[in-house]
């Protein structure tokens, strides 16, 4: 059996070799533990801090509130500004969690740190301490950076997502200008989206936009068809090889397949169901020509059909 102090010395120790980098404030701010992977994390040993409230010099080279400190001042309510990255209440007890990219001055590395902290009280529910974690998540972050740079795929519709569209829009405009053949582009928005959200709510609205995306992908029947959300609730679709003949023709199929569907849209002043506006437009590709100009044509045709009274499509004129 162990008495009281050396129980507390047993936990302090206990904390001095865990694997975490962990540090742990007095309610007057000041370091009364730091670990031994708090020193190889920052660079600053536990002689630096303890007593002091220079905790944060480890992680910043401008004085700022660390996670922990804002439990003991009350001022959890500023983590969003002091936190770019995310700021939430942890889903354990009553602590937060916070995560930042910091540029730490003493070891001269720029990480991605994921702070857990959470208040300590004694047995009458006063705040004796707040206790702080920190994770280096330096290696995952990069490695969803490159996943994410990688990701050609919309999350929500399944659609291809603007990146794809982008680099497939320059090669198909090079290999249409090398054939001869043209190049057409539709651009698709839906009618009073903002109103669709405001009536039904977003996760509704999300919905809509997995029906509107479906459809207009099973309105293309060539392989060498591509449905892209262009972003928000607008899509385009890019036709190698097709006239603006054609095109004009795929853009009354979806329009046409929209309506089948009979989404009710009672806060729009067009039609009871969801629609569509639509541009189309078409080009020859040529070393004279860019493919943003082909985008432009069909925004502006887009454009048109919108200020004309929406639910409709209008082509560039570009013959
Ligand atoms: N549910 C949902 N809504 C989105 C998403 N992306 C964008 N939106 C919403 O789409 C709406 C687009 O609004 P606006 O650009 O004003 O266009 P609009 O209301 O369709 O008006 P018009 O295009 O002029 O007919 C905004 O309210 C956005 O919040 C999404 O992924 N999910």
């Amino acid at each position: 059996m162990i008495n009281k102090p050396e129980q507390t010395e047993f936990a302090i120790n206990l904390m001095q070799h865990l694997v975490t980098a962990t540090f742990v404030l007095d309610t007057d701010g000041n370091v009364i533990i730091w670990n031994r992977s708090c020193e190889r994390l920052t660079g600053i040993t536990a002689d630096e801090v303890i007593g002091t409230s220079n905790h944060w010099k480890a992680f910043y080279s401008n004085h700022r509130l660390c996670l922990a400190d804002t439990i003991i001042e009350g001022r959890t309510n500023e983590l969003d500004n002091l936190y770019t990255v995310s700021a939430q209440p942890s889903v354990y007890g009553n602590g937060y969690k916070a995560e930042n990219w910091c540029v730490m001055p003493r070891i001269g590395k720029r990480l991605y740190l994921a702070a857990d902290a959470g208040p300590i009280y004694d047995n009458h529910g006063q705040l004796i301490a707040v206790v702080e974690t920190i994770r280096d998540q330096t290696d995952q972050k990069i490695a969803q950076k490159k996943l994410e740079e990688l990701a050609v795929v919309d999350e929500l519709t399944g659609l291809f997502n603007r990146r794809y569209f982008n680099d497939h829009l320059d090669s198909e405009w090079k290999r249409c200008a090398r054939e001869g053949s043209p190049l057409s582009v539709i651009l698709l928005d839906i009618d009073y989206f903002k109103q669709y959200n405001d009536n039904f709510g977003h996760l509704v609205g999300d919905e809509c936009l997995k029906s509107v995306a479906g459809t207009i992908q099973r309105s293309l029947l060539r392989g060498s068809d591509t449905a892209t959300r262009f972003g928000g609730e607008e899509f385009c679709v890019l036709l190698p090889g097709i006239q603006q003949k054609g095109a004009t023709k795929i853009a009354e199929r979806i329009c046409a397949n929209i309506e089948k569907l009979e989404i009710p849209h009672p806060t729009s002043p067009v039609s009871q169901w969801v629609t569509l506006s639509i541009g189309v437009a078409c080009i020859l590709p040529s070393e004279n020509d860019t493919p943003a100009n082909l985008l432009t044509l069909a925004d502006e045709a887009m454009y048109r059909a919108k200020a004309g009274g929406r639910n409709q499509s209008f082509c560039a004129e570009t013959d």
